[in-house]
C-alpha cells in the first residue's frame, strides 16, 4: 500500500490548513488493529455511552469509508469491541475512529481495519439506540462533516474537506 503520509499531506496543502479545509485531529488517539494506514470517505455517528448506532452503520456496506464516532470524549464505557470490529473488517470499513473506548483490544487488533479510540474499558455500553447518524460532530474540537475525507497514520488523523492527492 502506497504511504499515505499525513505529515507530507500537512506539507504539501498548508494553504488548506490555513483556510480550515484541512485539519488536524488533536493526538489524543491510542492506535488498534492491524491497518496503521488508513484513509477514506467519512461517515458519522454521534452518542454518548450507547452503541446501538454504531452496529447499525458498521452492518452497512462500508465501501472503504471511515466512521467517526463521537462518543462525546467518554471514558465510562466502550463504544467498539471485537464483534464489531469484525463486522466492519466484513463489510469493508477502512477504519473507525472512536472518540470514546474500545474493548476486547487483542480481538480488535486481529483484524484488518484501523481502529483509534481515546483508551480501552472493559465494560459495554448501554443498548437504547438513541444519538444521530450522519450529523456534523465535532471531535476535539474539529468540525468533522460526513463526506469529507479522513487520513490516518502513526503521525495522525487528518480531516480533509477534499480527497487529497496522495491516496
Ligand atoms: O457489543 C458491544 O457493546 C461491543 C462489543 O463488545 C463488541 O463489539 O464485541
Amino acid at each position: 500500500m502506497e504511504k499515505l503520509g499525513t505529515t507530507d499531506l500537512c506539507d504539501e496543502h498548508m494553504d488548506f490548513v490555513a483556510s480550515g479545509e484541512l485539519r488536524v485531529l488533536p493526538p489524543s488517539f491510542q492506535a488498534y488493529g492491524k491497518r496503521r494506514q488508513f484513509a477514506g470517505p467519512v461517515s458519522t455517528v454521534k452518542v454518548f455511552e450507547d452503541n446501538v448506532l454504531v452496529r447499525k452503520a458498521l452492518e452497512q456496506d462500508g465501501r472503504g469509508r471511515v466512521l467517526i464516532v463521537d462518543g462525546g470524549g467518554s471514558l465510562r464505557c466502550a463504544l467498539l469491541g471485537g464483534n464489531l470490529a469484525v463486522l466492519g473488517e466484513k463489510n469493508g470499513w477502512s477504519g473507525v475512529i472512536v472518540n470514546g473506548c474500545v474493548r476486547d483490544v487483542n480481538e480488535i487488533n486481529s483484524c484488518d481495519i484501523g481502529v483509534r479510540a481515546l483508551a480501552s474499558h472493559p465494560l459495554k455500553s448501554i443498548k437504547k439506540g438513541e444519538g444521530s447518524e450522519d450529523a456534523v460532530v465535532f471531535v476535539g474540537g474539529v468540525r468533522i462533516h460526513p463526506g469529507e475525507w479522513c487520513y490516518a497514520d502513526d503521525d495522525g488523523v487528518i480531516i480533509s474537506s477534499m480527497k487529497l492527492s496522495k491516496l
